[in-house]
């Protein structure tokens, strides 16, 4: 049996020896566990996942939504009415510090939990050995014993007892907070050594950034060191952002104020010998109608439904704030191969011989014929490009499809056009894997031969040659080249190959623009934002391949280091820039640019970890999705932003007025607070749910420095509020003139005033058009309906009659209501009209 958890957390495995460690683990270092081994474990140790970080319980989350300064004014101010007897007054207080307390617990529990579901979505893949075969797992179903294999990019699973390293470095920061990369090894250690110097573990959370090796899962889940600390690494880190922030101090601040002039309020009203309980109540209808309680909530939900459209298209946000920022994203730099192009590469020609021979077929299928027909010139070519490979070649229901990276796959193929026979190719001794600082790959084989392939100058300068016009042309087609070599008797590194390679040819492929990829580019450049391409390819073949894309900006042969000096360099020009990136190399330059964009499916961990956005389909497309979900969240953060203030000024303002002109009120406080717990929920918080719209794509990005309220806009918040003050005083006077009695004058006016909330629900959908271009937004016409459901309930129950003084209305009444509410709507449009023809 293995050890049992509690024994498991005694053993200090970095002071064991590798064979104890393997029969501690009961597993065999080279063929991993047999796959009956593993599933007897997960049975008994469960998933390798840490448990969900909230902590606290739901009773104490839900009281923390009174942890507010306002709340707790409310609360005092409802003990002082409730013992000066108005005990319905108090009650119907109450009722909106539970209502909201629930609202904002509710909207806050389901935001977070989209974004958790997120976390969930960019999964850790690891390499295991199990039965002895290799395989990518989810890290998820790592059990103590596994035999991991390590590689730069990858993240650490669980926590590891390395048995093998070859120049082995992990960044251990989400660790020990420790930056530099730690130099790994197998060797014993002494059992005290402390954490951050146990040189022979790999611990869960940290990173490969160069190296490879093996090792023995010696904890997983809670039980690893990371689970100790109970940090969740690769969770998007809360819910708030700098747009959240700033909000809750504005709102802070507005809280403030407003209580400051309800303070003042009563002070004026009793001086004028109104009796001090009645003044009390107003005062504090008119803090909780004034003040935007539900704003930081508003803004969380918006975000999290802008994330959650956006995972729909393929782009999963791991850092909140990237949603505010892709709404103002001036430039992307993008990579070529995948992003723009489908990474489908077909060899079309061989130059072998000082022939060109061109290659028919397309796609993966071993299919094909050469014209001229196959010489012996292109077939040592070829054979040297398969020994130096490490892809392959499968057929599946969907045709034939290459496993490992495709440029090796291609080759593959066209070798197998040629006639080749995989047995023809000699066992493999030793390699020099390709990575793209070196740009080209070598491997030694038993014949003592060491085969090349790499970029084309690469290879011509390790031959010893000088520049090939041959490959420029054939990079000028947009074909990406690769020269093959051999060096017999040669050693397997750079030195010992230079000068020492013999030329065999040029190979060179076609990978196709990805049809979408255009029209998203496309789309990007008529948004204003500029894309441009940063490859690691021959700058022919960019060109080529970027004039396919109307890209103007190519930067050809770039290291993954410099990426980090471009992004530096445009962003001292004052752009905002998002960066692709797959690489581990590549994780400087996307943790430094404003969106870090990684690759779901080609990129390494590594890089995952660094970026702000993960693309699931690597696909450009979602790029452009991505932003313009972005710019759609930021609509819809100023329509609930201009259509709330207003909304909450107004029923301040109606209270303050009616209190400083000594006049009576055309709205009672219990009916503001009506008012107020029914409409912020019913009709605001719809608006987060706004479908985007269709030109959101067809505008300039927004500065970052832009104030979330223009001046216009803000010119709006004020406007609006004084039509709906004169709206329902205007109404309440004029009621009463006409006989009406105060019951029913206050009604109308409650009912003109939601009305007129309404009408400016419908403005808001757009923030300067005249009519909204969008499709229906189903959650405005079911908050619509309700809150007309609970009006005419306000208006017609008795019970309700009696708790809000409010009286039955005839059909005159909501004639008025009616064309009240039209005549608002038009005003504003108006407003809008002359806005739009001022400025353009
Ligand atoms: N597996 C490989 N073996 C040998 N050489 C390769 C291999 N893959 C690519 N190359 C060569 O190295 C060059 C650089 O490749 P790299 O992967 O850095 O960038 P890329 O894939 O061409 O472009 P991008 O940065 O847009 O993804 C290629 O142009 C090609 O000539």
């Amino acid at each position: 049996m293995p050890l049992t958890t509690a024994e498991r957390e005694e053993v200090a495995h970095h002071g064991l020896p590798v064979p104890e460690v393997v029969v501690l683990a009961e597993t065999d270092q080279d063929t991993g566990l047999s796959s009956a081994q593993w599933r007897r474990r997960f049975a008994d140790v469960g998933p390798n996942e840490l448990p969900a970080r909230r902590g606290r319980s739901w009773v104490v989350r839900l009281l923390l939504q009174l942890h507010h300064p306002l709340i707790y004014v409310l609360l005092v101010s409802a003990t002082v009415t409730a013992a000066l007897g108005e005990v319905v007054d108090a009650s119907v207080v109450f009722g909106v510090v539970v209502v909201n307390a629930v609202i904002g617990f509710v909207q806050e529990a389901r935001a977070e939990r989209a974004l958790d579901a997120l976390v969930a979505m960019v999964r850790t893949e690891v390499t295991v050995v199990r039965d002895g075969v290799t395989a990518r797992v989810p890290s998820s179903e790592l059990v103590p014993g596994d035999v991991v294999l390590l590689d730069a990019g990858d993240q650490i699973g669980a926590d590891l007892r390395l048995v093998v390293a070859r120049e082995l470095r992990v960044d251990e920061s989400a660790l020990t907070g420790e930056s530099v990369p730690v130099a790994k090894n197998p060797v014993v250690l002494p059992p005290d050594t402390a954490l951050a110097d146990r040189t022979n573990m790999a611990y869960s959370g940290t990173l490969v950034t160069s190296g490879g090796g093996r090792g023995v899962v010696v904890a997983t889940a809670a039980e690893t060191e990371i689970g100790r600390v109970h940090r969740l690494v690769g969770s998007t880190a809360g819910v708030q952002t700098p747009l959240t922030r700033k909000l809750a101090r504005f709102s802070q601040v507005l809280t403030f104020v407003i209580i400051g002039l309800a303070a003042f309020s009563v002070v004026v009203g009793v001086l004028r010998g109104e009796p001090l309980p009645e003044m009390v109540t107003a005062a504090v209808a008119l803090a909780v109608g004034a003040i935007p309680e539900g704003l930081p909530a508003a803004v969380t939900v918006t975000l999290a439904i802008g994330v959650a459209r956006m995972a729909r298209r393929n782009a999963i946000i791991r850092r909140l704030p990237a949603v505010e920022t892709l709404g103002s994203t001036t430039v992307i730099c993008t990579d070529k191969t995948g992003t723009l192009t489908a990474n489908a590469m077909t060899v079309n020609v061989v130059l072998a011989g000082g022939v060109r021979h061109d290659v028919s077929g397309i796609g993966y299928r071993p299919e094909g014929e050469f014209a001229p027909g196959v010489t012996p010139a292109v077939r040592s070519c070829l054979l040297a490009a398969w020994a130096c490979n490490d892809a392959g070649i499968v057929e599946d229901e969907n045709g034939w499809a290459p496993v490992g990276d495709p440029t090796e796959a291609a080759l593959v193929v066209a070798a197998r056009k040629a006639g080749l026979d995989a047995s023809e190719v000699p066992a493999r001794v030793d390699a020099l894997p390709f990575s793209s600082e070196r740009m080209f790959m070598a491997t030694k084989h038993v014949n003592d031969v060491v085969y090349v392939k790499g970029a084309a100058e690469r290879v011509l300068e390790l031959a010893g040659l000088g520049h090939s016009e041959e490959a420029d042309r054939l990079a000028a087609a947009g074909l990406r080249v690769l020269a093959v070599g051999r060096a017999p008797g040669a050693e397997l590194s750079e030195d010992g190959l230079r000068g020492n390679v013999e030329l065999l040819g040029l190979v060179a492929m076609h990978d196709p623009a990805r049809p979408e990829a255009v029209e998203a580019v496309r789309a990007c450049q008529a948004a204003g934002i500029e894309v441009k391409m940063i490859t690691g390819d021959h700058p022919a073949t960019a060109r080529a391949i970027a004039a396919e894309f109307g890209i103007e900006d190519v930067r050809a042969r770039v290291a993954p280091e410099e990426k980090l000096r471009l992004v530096e360099q445009f962003q001292a020009d004052g752009q905002v820039v998002a960066m692709t990136g797959d690489g581990v190399n590549d994780a400087p330059a996307l943790r430094r640019a404003d969106i870090g964009v990684a690759m779901g499916r080609g990129g390494t961990e590594v890089a995952k970890q660094a970026a702000d956005m993960v693309l699931t389909d690597d696909n450009f497309s979602s790029i452009r999705a991505a932003v313009e979900e972005g710019r759609a969240v930021f609509d819809n953060l100023r329509k609930f932003i201009i259509w709330t203030l207003p909304t909450n000024m107004a029923e301040g303002l109606v209270i303050l007025t009616a209190i400083l002109l000594g006049a009576a009120l055309p709205i009672l406080p219990v009916q503001i607070l009506w008012i107020n717990m029914t409409t912020a929920v019913a009709l605001g918080l719809t608006l987060a749910f706004e479908p985007r719209e269709p030109g959101v794509m067809s505008r300039p990005p927004l500065a970052p420095s832009l104030p979330l309220l223009t001046r216009s806009l803000v010119g709006r918040i004020v406007f609006v509020s004084a039509i709906l003050l004169a709206c329902s005083f205007g109404v309440f006077r004029w009621q009463l003139s006409s006989g009406a009695s105060l019951e029913v004058a206050r009604t109308v006016a409650v009912n003109v005033f939601v009305g007129a909330q309404i009408a400016y629900l419908v403005n808001c959908r757009s923030l300067d058009r005249i009519r909204p271009r969008t499709g229906p937004n189903r959650w405005l016409l079911v908050g619509v309906a309700l809150t007309i459901g609970l009006q005419l309930l306000l208006t017609y129950l008795p019970f309700m009659n009696e708790l809000f003084h409010t009286a039955p209305l005839g059909w005159q009444p909501w004639l008025v209501v009616f064309m009240m509410s039209v005549m608002a709507y038009v005003v504003v449009e108006l407003d809008k009209w002359r806005r739009r023809r001022w400025r353009g």
